[in-house]
């Protein structure tokens, strides 16, 4: 789906996540969680996000749902400082407190606790599967020992505690899917941004792997979700719509 940009929309002003200064230190005051402000992008001519506004809040699972190429992943990777360059970029995204730039993903994970599920999971195939888990941690500085547990420990909780030294491209999709669920949870995000996480799974492990973004959320992080799967949103506190870009209310 393409949408064309007309005269005077997102893309006026270069400000906040796309500005080109570094970080923008305009909402600082903002409340721990995460903050869109009138996000909008644009890939040339097609306007993938358009003045889109969100906060979630500490606690707070939120299902972002709409129809393919409704702007999703691009909301996820916007929120997540991960964003193609290529992209123009207004408005702003804050996290705990502190402005995010599109191109910021580094910063994001380390510094501000942000982890993300990303669409096709993004695992490295010529590794296990505990060593997908284990590495990010080391590099963002957890302790061999503490981080060998968690890698453990986030295995275990996504039923694969057998399969740790697995080739990632031994497993199934489904299984893949859930190793990137276990990366993600072994970092124990400020923020979870989960992008499909369950478009692989059976019902068991959805349910299963729903109870534990659920959790993180009951532990105190901000989770976003987007997902096509009605079951899966309904197993959130909140759901948003988007539609061609922009927030439509929700069914
Ligand atoms: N890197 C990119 N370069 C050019 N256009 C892009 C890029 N990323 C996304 N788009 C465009 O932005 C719009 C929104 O895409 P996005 O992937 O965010 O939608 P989505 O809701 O996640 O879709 P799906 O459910 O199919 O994954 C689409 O028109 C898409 O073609």
């Amino acid at each position: 789906m393409s949408r064309r940009r007309g005269s005077g929309e997102v893309g006026s002003q270069r400000t906040g996540v796309g500005a080109s200064d570094g970080l923008d230190r305009g909402h600082t005051s903002a409340p721990a969680g995460l903050t869109a402000y009138g996000l909008g992008v644009r890939f040339g001519e097609v306007v993938a996000l358009d003045d889109v506004t969100l906060e979630v809040a500490p606690g707070e699972l939120v299902a972002v749902s709409g129809p393919s190429g409704a702007g999703k992943s691009t909301l996820l990777s916007s929120l997540a400082g991960a964003l193609d360059p290529a992209a123009s970029v207004t408005g702003q995204v804050v996290v705990a407190g502190a402005p995010v730039r599109s191109s910021g993903a580094r910063e994001a994970t380390v510094r501000l606790g942000v982890a993300v599920v990303p669409q096709g999971n993004g695992l490295a195939a010529v590794l296990t599967a505990a060593e997908n888990v284990l590495v990010p941690l080391l590099e963002a500085g957890v302790r061999a020992s503490e981080a060998m547990a968690r890698t453990r420990e986030a295995l275990e909780a996504v039923g694969l505690g057998d399969s740790g030294d697995h080739l990632v491209e031994e497993l199934s999709g489904g299984q893949q899917q859930r190793v990137a669920v276990a990366r993600a949870v072994a970092a124990r995000p400020r923020i979870l941004l989960a992008d499909e996480p369950t478009s692989e799974l059976d019902h068991a492990n959805r349910e299963l792997v729903l109870a534990l973004l659920q959790g993180l959320a009951a532990d105190g992080a901000a989770v976003v979700m987007a997902t096509h799967d009605l079951e899966a949103a309904a197993g959130a506190v909140r759901r948003i719509v988007l539609d061609e870009g922009r927030v439509s209310p929700a069914p």
